[in-house]
């Protein structure tokens, strides 16, 4: 089974709601591994209290301080606080006996001891089974270094079913004395855990969701990664990011676990992945403010890694420099210090520099430091300059402020094409298309931004710069009304490049696309009105479109995600004449008429069908046989056809009485389809045949001739043998006469449709990659013939 430790840090357990919110957290996890530091700034306040050890008058009182605070968490927390009070004040005796006998860490111990007893506690209430585990039971470390095997076998006996909610931050050595793990060591005992366990991930949970491209305090455009590889993120925790310690990472170097950084402020994002198995682009921008430089005797052997690690600071290698360091002006002390006990004497630069650094994406072509970027360095002239396949650091004597570092992030950052995207229509396949959408956007970052900036139903519609795809609902939700023209007045004041996704059912709303080209947009359409208007309408809109060169992708209209249209248009302009396409092309009436037996009512079935997501918004516009119709009118057009909806026969399976009134009227006598299916399944079954509703488009001398229609097949029939929802379109050409081309799969739904309808921003999205970069070169090519 997989395993999951999670950590939680003292900000997430400074307070009886906070330690609420963790132990929601865990109701949805109840076997996982919980790692706990101590609550808000206990480990600050026990150190204070230390401190104070020869001040017998304030000591106590401090001391008496804690002990309140303690007893008041615990008795806002749980139900039954009694037994962690008794504990609470064992400990607190034992506070002035340890430190008479300089047994600090004993007294450290008390913070996270004292969070994980109440987590604990806390969860046992909520009926969930857990304990509370010492690290120092069984994390044994010789000289700073941990002690696998001793470790392991020491944790065995102390694993219990459940949750176990263990200490973070203290351990033991192996002769068994108390000891810390330094600075954001909970976060350390949580990979080491994890380590021992074998788990699968370790969740660290925290105030933030994403690891920035650079600090977003600093450099407010940089980008929130979801996904980090692991080599830059070693990278960049070597270089002392705040939110990924170098210490961290070094239990999970050779562990296939993923280590996830979470809010606990948001609990239901997925939160940003540091994996092995990522293959997302990322690179960052990070800076120390005073760094000193480092120079070493040419013999000297020591590896900075090793000392980073020793001195729990940043010691980092100048790329491409292995005898020059740089450090924080902090750790030069430490770090003279432990070089003079090795007997090595290095020279610290006499100044402090501003150390800014780019930890290159793992493409090779997006290592070299972009024109514009050269440019800027010109500038502003750094002081010195390192720079290997990984890394290029940069020492400027002034410091850079938030407006430069924001420059050179721009610059840096390979400029990537921003798409905006509205997305029209929240329903079944919107709301699964935004669920999608994240994936998508970390698969293409590095080469386009899709940038959600405008979202719209029937009744409200949300503009902003950027959207979060977190709470789109809330948030449409608490947008106000609009207006035609204050909806247009927003569409037409975005940016270019932007996409207009129509994924609603309405006519008036692909009515209005002439207008949302003319504002700049491409469009992409599941709805299928817009590519059955008639026929004049429509070949205004293909022809605009045409003059203000944006595309108008519609593949989902037919098949939903079934690549059809895509197909045909191969076919054309590889030479192939099309004569003929059939098939069953409705996801509803396949699902309906492959699970009719008769065992369940008709009208039953249907109901099932638009609960999964395959039933148009008002599945009389299926049942009627007109969506098939639209359908084959939109094949016809792509054959270049010149159609009309009309044009094409349909023999309806909506009984007639059922045909007008209110979507609620309908349903209210949906029993009537019963009556009305009833006999037509005893005939065909009477017959020994299936019911089949079948599209079929033929084109003879020039001549279309086109009809949908319910027809019975014999079970031997290629139509008869579909799985419940399967489309299947059969392309007769020249090239496939004797044994005709056949497409088959799901042809309805909300994920393949979503799915579908990501295929064509994915189209969109290359072609403007392609366009961005087509511009590039021909800058370049202008700018080399001014030279
Ligand atoms: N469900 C499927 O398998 C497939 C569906 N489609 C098409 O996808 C579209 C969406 O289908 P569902 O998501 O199932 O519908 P739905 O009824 O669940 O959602 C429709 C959405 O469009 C919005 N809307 C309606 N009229 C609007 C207007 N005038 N302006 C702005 N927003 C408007 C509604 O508020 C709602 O958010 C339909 O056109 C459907 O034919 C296409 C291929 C497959
Ligand atoms: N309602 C439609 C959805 C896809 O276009 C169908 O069932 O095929």
């Amino acid at each position: 089974m997989s395993l999951v430790v999670h950590k939680f840090g003292g900000s997430s357990l400074a307070s009886a709601e906070r330690f609420a919110a963790v132990a929601d957290i865990l109701q949805k996890e109840p076997t996982a591994w919980v790692v706990v530091s101590a609550p808000g700034d206990t480990t600050d306040e026990l150190l204070a209290l230390a401190e104070l050890r020869e001040q017998p008058e304030c000591f106590r009182t401090q001391l008496s301080e804690l002990q309140q605070k303690l007893h008041l968490l615990a008795r806002r927390t749980l139900k039954q606080p009694e037994a962690l009070l008794q504990l609470v004040d064992s400990w607190i005796a034992e506070i002035a006996g340890f430190l008479a006998a300089q047994q600090l860490n004993d007294v450290l111990a008390i913070g996270e001891r004292f969070s994980s007893q109440l987590l604990a506690a806390l969860l046992n209430e909520r009926g969930l089974r857990s304990q509370a585990l010492d690290a120092r039971d069984f994390l044994r470390l010789d000289a700073a270094v941990v002690d696998w095997h001793l470790s392991a076998q020491l944790l065995e006996p102390l694993k219990q079913p459940g949750l176990n909610v263990v200490t973070g931050y203290i351990a033991r050595t192996i002769q068994g004395q108390s000891i810390t793990l330094g600075r954001n060591g909970s976060d350390y005992s949580a990979t080491i855990l994890g380590r021992l366990l074998n788990a699968e991930a370790i969740h660290i949970w925290t105030d933030v969701d994403a690891i920035y491209s650079a600090d977003p305090r600093k450099v407010p455009s940089a980008r929130a990664y979801k996904q980090v590889p692991w080599q830059q993120a070693l990278t960049l925790a070597a270089l002392g990011n705040p939110v990924l310690h170098a210490k961290t990472l070094s239990p999970l170097l050779d562990a296939p676990a993923d280590l996830v950084v979470r809010s606990s402020f948001n609990p239901e994002h997925p939160g940003c992945k540091v994996s092995q198995q990522s293959a997302i682009e990322v690179q960052f921008l990070t800076d120390i403010q005073q760094a000193a430089l480092v120079s070493l005797p040419a013999n000297c052997l020591l590896n900075a890694h090793e000392v980073a690690a020793q001195l729990q600071q940043p010691v980092i290698a100048a790329p491409g420099q292995a005898q020059q360091w740089l450090v924080p002006a902090a750790a030069v002390d430490p770090l003279l210090s432990l070089l003079a006990s090795q007997q090595v004497y290095a020279r610290v630069s006499p100044q402090l520099y501003h150390l800014v650094a780019w930890v290159k994406p793992a493409a090779r072509r997006q290592k070299q430091v972009s024109t514009q970027a050269q440019h800027w360095l010109q500038r502003q002239a750094p002081a010195a300059v390192f720079n290997d396949e990984q890394l290029a650091v940069w020492l400027f004597e002034q410091p850079l402020s938030s407006l430069e570092l924001t420059e050179l992030h721009q610059a840096l950052l390979p400029s990537v094409v921003q798409l905006n995207l509205v997305v029209a229509g929240t329903g079944n396949v919107g709301s699964e298309f935004l669920q999608l959408l994240e994936r998508q956007q970390q698969a293409l970052a590095g080469q386009i931004e899709l940038n959600l900036a405008g979202l719209l139903n029937s009744r409200q519609a949300l503009f902003a710069e950027s959207l979060s795809l977190d709470n789109w609902a809330e948030q449409l939700q608490r947008a106000p009304l609009y207006t035609e023209q204050s909806l247009q007045l927003a569409l037409q004041e975005l940016a270019e490049p932007k996409v207009l996704i129509d994924l609603t059912p309405s006519r008036a709303f692909a009515e209005r696309y002439p207008q949302f080209i003319q504002a700049g947009f491409d469009l992409i359409s599941a709805n299928k009105q817009g590519v059955t208007l008639p026929l004049a309408q429509f070949q205004q809109i293909k022809q605009l479109a045409a003059q203000q060169q944006v595309q108008w992708l519609s593949n989902t209209t037919v098949g939903a995600g079934l690549p059809v249209q895509r197909l045909l248009q191969e076919l054309r302009s590889s030479g192939d004449t099309v004569h003929a396409v059939s098939g069953i092309f409705s996801g509803t009436l396949s699902w309906l008429l492959a699970k009719f037996d008769g065992s369940v009512p008709f009208s039953a079935l249907l109901k099932q069908a638009q609960q999964l997501g395959f039933t148009e918004p008002d599945p009389r516009d299926d049942l009627s046989g007109k969506d098939v119709q639209r359908k084959l009118l939109v094949l016809a057009r792509e054959l270049d056809l010149p159609l009309e909806l009309e044009q094409i026969a349909l023999e309806p399976l909506l009984p007639a009485a059922l045909a007008e009134g209110s979507v609620e009227a309908f349903w209210q006598q949906a029993e009537l389809l019963d009556l009305a299916f009833a006999p037509v399944l005893a005939d065909a079954q009477q017959q020994g045949k299936v019911l089949r509703y079948v599209a079929e488009l033929r084109i003879e001398q020039g001549q279309a001739k086109a009809q949908v229609r319910l027809v019975s097949v014999a079970p031997e029939h290629p139509l008869a043998a579909i799985i419940p929802c399967d489309n299947v379109f059969v392309i007769e050409s020249d090239w496939y006469q004797q044994n005709p081309l056949v497409l088959k799969g799901p042809g309805a739904g909300r994920q393949v449709t979503a799915g579908g309808v990501h295929a064509d921003l994915a189209l969109l999205a290359k072609q403007k990659i392609a366009a961005a970069k087509a511009a590039q070169h021909s800058q370049a090519q202008a700018a080399a013939w001014v030279k």
